[in-house]
């Protein structure tokens, strides 16, 4: 199968630089309007999609971010690999802000977003006990740091569903408590669903801030975050340019089988199952209904 990276881009990062062909394209999804139009081209002559979460001009909150459209969007267009890129508030001293950090696990604190793309008349079970592809997050550990970041490999990520950042009590419980890693309010559901739309996943969680545990640092503040985002989206840029090379032409089969996890994870009988929902899922479940 040929290769063909999808980009997520978080806060502060909305387009990306040096694609050949470069063209932004309007991908029609029975999930609703994506985010925004999608950045298409070839790096190193791999095809490349690009698109910001949050739409150019920073549209959609991260509620409102339609989730399923864009993980729905990106494997229309044929992309195999889905690399996330976000802003994220740190727990830990040592994981300070400019630094990325290459998401091993996640803790959902999410609850008012869509979170599946099965339901009544198609319902499929999905394993997320490990939801990101440790192959992908070796390319982003490298090529993070050959743009000269300081990258942690590792950490969990706790996404909150804001908009407002956390309360000090419910910082401390997620560092303290729950050993989270870092935060931010867009990586769920957006991992659980590529996980369904059976395509490979990772997350640069890039930081902003301490979130509000710290006590030299205080409350998070906006504008600290958004003096910060400016040099995290150029060094992010910088490790996507280098994201081709290292994930190759060819994308053999992944070796986690994260784009089989829907092999058995099907329920509903084949005479139960509602044509308008499956009708839906052709780019997503296509393969296995
Ligand atoms: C700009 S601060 C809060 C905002 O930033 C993060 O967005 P993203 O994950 O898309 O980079 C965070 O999750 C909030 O949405
Ligand atoms: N402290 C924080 N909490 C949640 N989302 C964030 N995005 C950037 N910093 C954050």
């Amino acid at each position: 199968m040929k290769t063909k990276i999808g980009i997520i881009g978080g806060s502060g990062l909305y387009d990306i630089d040096g694609l050949q062909g470069a063209a932004w394209v309007d991908v029609d999804s029975p999930w609703g309007a994506p985010s925004d139009a999608i950045l298409t081209g070839t790096l190193d002559g791999i095809e490349m999609a690009f698109l910001p979460r949050h739409g150019r001009g920073h549209v959609h909150s991260p509620s409102t971010v339609p989730y399923r459209a864009n993980i729905d969007a990106l494997k229309r267009l044929g992309c195999t690999d889905v690399i996330s890129v976000s802003a994220c508030g740190s727990f830990r001293e040592d994981m300070a802000p400019g630094d990325f950090v290459v998401v091993s696990d996640f803790i959902d604190r999410t609850f008012a977003r869509e979170k599946s793309f099965f339901g009544t008349g198609c319902v499929a079970h999905v394993s997320v006990a490990h939801p990101v592809c440790p192959r992908l997050g070796d390319a982003c550990e490298t090529a993070g740091k050959a743009a000269g970041v300081t990258v942690h490999r590792g950490g969990t990520y706790l996404a909150m569903e804001g908009p407002q950042f956390s309360s000090f009590a419910e910082s401390k419980l997620y560092r303290e408590v729950w050993s989270c890693d870092v935060i931010g309010m867009t990586n769920m559901p957006e991992a659980k669903l590529a996980r369904e739309a059976e395509l490979c996943y990772a997350s640069v969680a890039m930081i902003t801030d301490y979130d509000s545990w710290h006590p030299d640092h205080g409350s998070v503040d906006i504008s600290d975050i958004i003096k910060t985002l400016g040099a995290n989206s150029n060094a992010a840029k910088a490790m996507v340019a280098g994201l081709p090379a290292l994930l190759g032409a060819v994308r053999e089969d992944c070796p986690h089988g994260c784009d089989r996890a829907l092999e058995h994870a099907i329920m509903t009988a084949p005479d139960a199952r509602d044509p308008a929902l499956l009708a839906k899922l052709d780019a997503v479940a296509g393969r296995v209904l």
